[in-house]
């Protein structure tokens, strides 16, 4: 496991966002983390990253209970995540080489050179074209802000990356092909990665595994097979609604009406 999660609660002075919540995320896996808007999935992402307090449980990364660990261990936990939020957070005023060097010069002490090297395998990496270096944000369409925030997020070789709503944003082209991509990136570096995400077309074409948060905890996870004969009404309504047959839900291929 990569990631434990156990019996996490989190609340907001006396609101409770998370109650008892468990999940495990396996090696090599891409799991889909899914839950209506506002149910804690940014919360939860956050809480395993350490950015928010917890008042119950434990959660452990590469078998290092971060919260509690020493400086050191969580030092070396921080250079094996990456993470790309919600909406890229590059900075603005650095060129794409510059941000994605940003986590290099916080962890590692490479000559200019070799992180200019660096930068620029992880760019090719994530499909940018080579000149895209030099360029700043503003001057990048939304696939390729995404794409230059995912080189960031892999600037240190991760082991696991931590996805919030990639595909948000993209049309669904650069949608798929960001898909594609990690699912190549899972492939050929073997790398984990936990996708929070609304984007039915990734959490059936990428994902290993989904997990559903609703009444504060991890209500199902499992293949998506195990979401499609899950009878709680918001699961069956995300999975069996309009937007997910259109997909291609085999199982719903039984009903001729809806084919004619
Ligand atoms: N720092 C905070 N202080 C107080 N409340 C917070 C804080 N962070 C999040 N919340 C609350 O926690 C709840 C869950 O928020 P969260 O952003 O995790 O939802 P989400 O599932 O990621 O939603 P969405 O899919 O819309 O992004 C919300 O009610 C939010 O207002």
């Amino acid at each position: 496991m990569i990631i434990r999660a156990s019996d996490v609660t989190v609340r907001f002075g006396s609101k409770t966002i998370l109650d008892g919540l468990s999940l495990d995320v396996r090696r090599g896996e891409i799991l889909g983390f899914v839950g209506a808007s506002g149910t804690g999935k940014s919360v939860l992402l956050r809480t395993i990253l350490g950015l928010n307090a917890k008042q119950g449980g434990t959660i452990e990364v590469f078998g290092i209970d971060y919260e509690r660990a020493p400086e050191e261990q969580r030092l070396s936990v921080e250079q094996r995540w990456g993470v790309l939020f919600q909406q890229g957070a590059l900075f603005s005023s650095l060129t794409v080489l510059e941000n994605i060097q940003v986590p290099m010069r916080e962890y590692l002490d490479l000559s200019p050179p070799l992180m200019d090297e660096l930068a620029r395998l992880k760019i090719d990496l994530v499909g940018l074209a080579p000149d895209a270096a030099e360029k700043y944000p503003s001057e990048l369409s939304g696939g390729m802000i995404k794409r230059a925030a995912l080189a960031r997020a892999l600037s240190l070789d991760p082991d696991i990356v931590f996805l919030d709503e990639p595909t948000s944003g993209l049309d669904p082209i650069g949608a798929a092909e960001f898909d594609e991509l990690i699912m190549t990136l899972r492939d050929t570096l073997g790398l984990t990665v936990y996708m929070v995400t609304h984007d039915l077309d990734s959490l059936y074409q990428a994902c290993d595994r989904i997990a559903v948060l609703g009444k504060k905890k991890v209500l199902v996870e499992g293949p998506l097979q195990t979401m499609l004969d899950n009878d709680d009404p918001w699961v069956r309504s995300y999975f069996h609604g309009k937007r997910a047959r259109a997909i291609v839900v085999p199982d719903d291929d039984t009903n001729t009406d809806e084919k004619h």
